[in-house]
């Protein structure tokens, strides 16, 4: 058996093309949905992503402005410049790309953002709402994920889901969105002993770890669902996930590539978010 491919870019096409058709609606109520993304340094895989983030919303019909600072950007100055988005009314969504320099405390700075900005869903108040099943924004990898699944008409409930890995970001809200859709859900990580003999009993994997070859064919129950969250370069220096994927596609029944996958889908809700945040505003 060949998985069949669940395109992100296809499916971003579309999802892109709803969100024009909302924000052109909100622009004719006067309101154009507005985003401010916040880079500090010069990571080089930060500037390609926070270049992207701002061509998709020109592409969109979304107002978006782009912050540089110097790496040398004290975490007082951010703060203060949080401060200003927050009670800006042009902007709907503020986002800091990560990393930040090592001398600044990203969670300070997340938790700086007014929570009904919080576009990327990384406040604690947006960590809480997904948590109890409240209004709030879902960080914009993991609901990329769940768009990708919900895509293929793919029915969660009862379904044995494996996230593997636990960040803040993708692993631990990945596993709630995952419940919310009543799947019996397993996080492993780093100190799961036998991580195969937990990925075997899956019918929905995702891969959230950092590193090739994290999973294998063998690893992979025939017919399975597989979301490849990872971002890494092989040793011919070309973008590759957390998964064997020429391997696992002849086992598994969906499967999502790196590049073409997640990575797109991650921009995608960063929109989708985005508008919402606008809709959400009283006029
Ligand atoms: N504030 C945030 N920082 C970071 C986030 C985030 O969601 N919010 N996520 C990642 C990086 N990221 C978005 O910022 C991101 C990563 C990758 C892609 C993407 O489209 N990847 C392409 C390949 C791109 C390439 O060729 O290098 C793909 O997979 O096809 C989009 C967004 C960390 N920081």
């Amino acid at each position: 058996m060949t998985a069949q491919l669940i395109d992100g870019n296809a499916l971003s096409r579309t999802l892109r093309a709803d969100v024009a058709t909302r924000a052109a609606a909100l622009k004719a109520r006067g309101v154009t949905p507005g985003l401010a993304v916040v880079l500090v340094g010069d990571n080089a895989a930060s500037q390609v992503y926070v270049r992207n983030k701002v061509k998709a919303c020109e592409d969109n019909g979304l107002h978006s402005v782009l912050e540089k600072y110097p790496a040398e950007l004290s975490e007082a100055d951010l703060l203060a410049r949080v401060d200003a988005l927050n009670n800006d009314p042009s902007i709907h969504g503020i986002l800091v790309q990560l990393p930040l320099p090592a001398h600044i405390d990203a969670q300070k700075v997340i938790e700086a953002i007014a929570p009904e900005k919080d576009v990327d869903g990384f406040h604690v108040a947006s960590a809480g709402a997904l948590m109890t099943g409240a209004s709030g924004f879902w960080p914009c990898t993991p609901y990329g994920c769940m768009k990708m699944i919900e895509s293929i008409g793919y029915d969660l409930r009862g379904k044995h889901a494996v996230v593997i890995g636990r960040s803040n970001i993708v692993g631990k809200p990945m596993a709630l969105m995952l419940l919310a859709k009543n799947a019996t859900v397993t996080i492993c990580h780093s100190a799961t002993p036998d991580l195969g003999a937990m990925t075997r009993q899956a019918d929905v994997i995702v891969a959230a770890v950092g590193k090739r070859n994290v999973l294998t064919a063998d690893m992979v129950k025939p017919g399975a669902v597989v979301i490849d969250v990872g971002m890494n370069r092989n040793d011919e220096g070309k973008l590759c996930g957390d998964v064997d994927f020429a391997g696992v596609r002849e086992v598994a029944g969906w499967i999502t590539p790196v590049p073409g996958g997640v990575g797109p889908m991650t921009i995608t809700m960063l929109l989708v978010n985005t508008l919402e945040a606008a809709e959400r505003t009283p006029l």
